[in-house]
């Protein structure tokens, strides 16, 4: 049985249909990419998925027994509020030292218990709010634009710490992003959302596919391939994050450095 899946799902806001007809399976230990422009319902589709939205048509069936981590867009925390990194993660309830520690080490920054959460950077607020949805031992983490204002060396790490974090834990990852370079080394699949299911598959099919070019343009699809290139050779400058080898049997996009 699928971790999760969606059939033939519905979502109405305001009146308007902003999600129509999604078919969608996760499995464990995939990681998922939901790219797509902006108001293509990316955010919405997570929402379903926590049951912060109902659906007005179709079957969200979830494995029983299922717990999710999320991770949102934006957290907004009162900067006159003096608290440490330990009190932000035990709000609303208490969890162990140990669970605490052990969420703060998966999540990459073990040192930062102590710290007043007003005094973190951007980076480290987000790995702080990692940390949280990891204390609910999720068999399914979910992502929505998680490294929005990160640069992109913070962006990267984050990203390797998710691969990490599916390694250490096994669990299934579904994350919307726009920083598509980037989320094409971590993840499996890719779903194009614009309103319904535009395409999905591996990376190489989706940038390639026709409804991709047609939504996000041709340039960026061959901009995207530049990023994931194979290495058959080595560089003397080698990268520091050197691109993970491509799934099986998907078509091979290379460009030359
Ligand atoms: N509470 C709401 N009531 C009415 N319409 C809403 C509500 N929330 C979102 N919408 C609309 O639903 C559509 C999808 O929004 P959503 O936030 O899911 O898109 P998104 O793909 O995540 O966008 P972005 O990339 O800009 O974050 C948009 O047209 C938005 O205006």
């Amino acid at each position: 049985m699928p971790l999760l899946s969606l059939n033939d799902l519905h979502v109405a806001l305001g009146g308007r249909t902003v999600l129509e007809g999604i078919d969608l399976r996760l499995d464990r230990g995939e990681i998922v990419t939901l790219v797509g422009p902006n108001g293509s319902g990316k955010s919405t589709l997570l929402r379903a998925i926590i049951g912060a939205v109902q659906p007005t048509r179709g079957q969200l069936v979830r494995q029983p027994g299922l717990t999710i981590g999320y991770v949102p867009q934006r957290l907004a925390i009162d900067a006159t509020l003096p608290m440490t990194v330990t009190r932000f993660l035990n709000l609303p309830r208490r969890h162990p030292k140990q669970a605490v520690r052990q969420a703060l080490e998966q999540a990459g920054v073990p040192g930062l218990s102590r710290q007043q959460v007003t005094d973190l950077s951007g980076g480290q607020f987000q790995r702080i709010l990692l940390a949280r949805a990891l204390l609910e031992q999720p068999d399914l983490l979910l992502l929505d634009e998680a490294t929005q204002g990160l640069d992109h060396r913070g962006t990267a790490d984050f990203y390797r710490q998710i691969e990490s974090v599916r390694r250490e834990l096994g669990c299934a990852v579904l994350m919307v992003s726009h920083e598509l370079h980037v989320v094409m080394r971590a993840s499996d699949r890719v779903v194009c959302l614009n309103r319904h299911v535009c395409c999905q598959g591996t990376p190489e099919r989706v940038i390639s596919s026709p409804a991709y070019r047609e939504l996000f343009g041709a340039d960026t699809a061959d901009t995207l391939a530049f990023y994931r290139h194979h290495h058959d050779h080595s560089h003397h400058d080698a990268p520091a994050n050197p691109p993970a080898p491509s799934a099986a049997g998907a078509s091979h996009l290379e460009a030359t450095p």
